[in-house]
């Protein structure tokens, strides 16, 4: 007679069920071989299978190994079992796997099984095959450098690091490095010190201002130790296969949001230690052969950047300021004049407009990137072509270029729902002067199903490069010594309530501002890689939940 038994606690809820018969047993003994034949390649880990041969594996019932945070040995308390038969068998030995269950809206949450039984080679094979599979998933980050902004968001950074990270960490028996910073920039300047190379990845906890600065600071030191100069606008950039991971601490988690699809720590840790890897556009941004600054979600000019710099000046309100400033820069209604020149993206395999959201395993990007790697092959990568380039002049209300959908839960589908991570381009919005409602009808589109390209105000490009130049500064390189119009640009940035158009607006780069207003942005194929993997397609969402509650019914 076999006796096999499995204990499984399951959101502390207990399941005993047993398999006493040849056949439980025979399936537990040939799915561990199974497993062990297998290795490395990934297997499915089938916990109802084992005693139920004939269940229907549901997706609560299967663990790929790719999401097993970590296996260890248990001890049994003989207490849990509540059965008497149980308690009359000899020693009992058990392993408890650490799983990533999904929960709703992107959520994932670390779950554990316990299996037991009273076979101890048995289990040791067991614990011995499911580490030397762990093992050998060479994306798993073993060793991370930690930036922590205390200052972020509600200044809760530290905080959400010790309780809610570093033992996730710790069971998965990753060390990190953890470099609390003491004041802005911090993070950056240490990235040029520090021997990064020892690290599998970078880790940020804070906001997108955090972000911003560790990953200047990454791409900053990789470009100096491949010897390439940052301020040549033409020059291909050397990419950073260090990953960088956000825990989500900020005031504004937009990239997080975008990247992972919720803003939720423990999502976020989970992604890192599973080794994803989601490669993510970058954009330079130089003025005059000078490099100023990278961006990879939102770089806006007029109505965000206008936003931002008022925002700026009431820090003390919190993310409240946010809205003030929206609300603010809403009424006052600001327009610019300028040209925008840009050369579209032809490399590139969707539109703007065709509603095809960047996701988990996106076809657009993978398309893209095989395509540069073609063209890389035939000695086309870097040469310029200088001819078809499209220039618009106008008054506009807002220049958006975007890598990202920039969707956060304020506008679930962002400033341009079809703009891709990694697909080496940018969507070029540009909002040309309108009336308030009208604008105001556009800004609600962000918020709704509606299309908010669907007006006659507003054109989307999807570009490579583009650069703009405002009109009070095309004038004063004209005409530099009409220091009288120089001082009325002035005046009236100085004094918003002023009804003529205001001379400059700011660049608003990834929530900073820029000093420039003539730039010129180029975007940079999949620079960087995060720990993320894009934002998963639930195809089952209601079969998740399900499942659950069958377990437990
Ligand atoms: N110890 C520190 N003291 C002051 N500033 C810091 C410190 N560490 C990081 N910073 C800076 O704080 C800025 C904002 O950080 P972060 O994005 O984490 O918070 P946030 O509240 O989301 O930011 P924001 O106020 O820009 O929305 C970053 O640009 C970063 O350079």
């Amino acid at each position: 007679m076999f006796e096999v038994l499995f204990y499984i606690l399951n959101k502390g809820m207990k399941f005993i069920e047993s398999a006493l018969n040849r056949d439980g047993e025979a399936v537990f003994t040939r799915a561990a071989r199974g497993l062990m034949s297998l290795i490395p390649t990934p297997l499915v880990f089938q916990v109802s299978g084992l005693w139920k041969p004939n269940h229907v594996l549901c997706r609560e019932n299967v663990v790929p190994a790719s999401e097993i945070v970590a296996v260890e040995e248990t001890e049994i308390d003989k207490k849990q079992c509540d059965s008497g038969k149980w308690q009359k068998m000899s020693k009992l030995h058990a392993f408890t796997v650490h799983y990533i269950k999904r929960a709703r809206n992107h959520r994932w949450r670390c779950s554990e099984i316990t299996f037991w039984c009273i076979d101890e080679q048995l289990c040791n094979q067991w614990i011995q095959a499911l580490k030397e599979l762990l093992d050998s998933q060479k994306s798993r980050p073993k060793q991370l450098l930690v930036y922590i902004n205390p200052y972020g968001g509600k200044r809760q950074g530290k905080r959400i690091y010790e309780q809610k990270v570093a033992p996730l960490f710790n069971l998965a028996s990753i060390s990190a490095d953890v470099v609390i910073t003491e004041h802005a920039n911090h993070a950056k300047d240490n990235l040029f010190e520090v021997n990064i190379y020892k690290y599998d990845g970078i880790v940020c906890v804070g906001g997108d201002g955090m972000f911003s600065e560790v990953m200047h600071g990454l791409i900053g030191r990789i470009q100096k130790d491949s010897g390439i100069d940052q301020n040549n606008p033409k020059t291909p950039l050397a990419q950073c296969s260090i990953r960088i991971g956000i825990i989500p601490a900020g005031s504004t988690d937009c990239i997080c949001y975008a990247t992972v699809g919720i803003i939720d720590p423990e999502t976020s840790a989970l992604h890192i230690i599973v080794g994803d890897c989601q490669p993510l556009d970058v954009s330079s941004i130089h003025h005059n052969n000078t490099f100023l600054k990278y961006s990879v979600s939102l770089l806006g000019y007029g109505f965000y950047g206008d936003i931002l710099k008022d925002s700026e000046k009431k820090r003390w309100m919190g993310p409240m300021r946010y809205d003030f400033s929206g609300f603010k820069t809403f009424l006052s209604h600001q327009y610019y004049e300028g040209t925008v020149s840009f050369q579209p993206a032809k490399g590139t395999v969707g539109s703007p407009r065709d509603k095809e959201s960047c996701r988990t395993g996106c076809h657009i990007c993978r398309q893209t990137k095989q395509l540069e790697e073609q063209q890389k092959n035939y000695g086309f990568e870097h040469k310029e072509v200088e001819d078809e380039w499209k220039v618009i002049k106008g008054k506009f209300l807002a220049i958006n270029a975007v890598n990202m959908s920039c969707a956060c839960p304020r506008s679930p589908k962002g400033l341009s729902p079809a703009a891709h991570l990694a697909d080496g381009s940018a969507d070029l919005i540009l909002v040309r002067k309108c009336s308030r409602f009208n604008f105001l009808r556009y800004l609600v589109r962000h918020t709704n199903q509606d299309d908010q390209f669907d007006f006659p105000f507003v054109d989307v490009y999807r570009v490579k490069r583009f650069q703009f130049t405002s009109k009070h500064l095309e004038d004063n390189e004209s005409d530099i010594k009409d220091v009288g119009k120089k001082r009325f640009g002035q005046f009236c940035s100085d004094h918003p309530a002023c009804c003529c158009n205001l001379a400059n607006s700011t660049w608003n780069c990834d929530g900073e501002t820029l000093d420039s207003s003539a730039v010129e942005v180029r975007v940079r194929c999949q620079l960087v890689k995060l720990f993320a993997r894009g934002i998963e397609i639930y195809k089952d969402e209601a079969a998740y939940n399900s499942s659950s509650n069958e377990l437990l019914s």
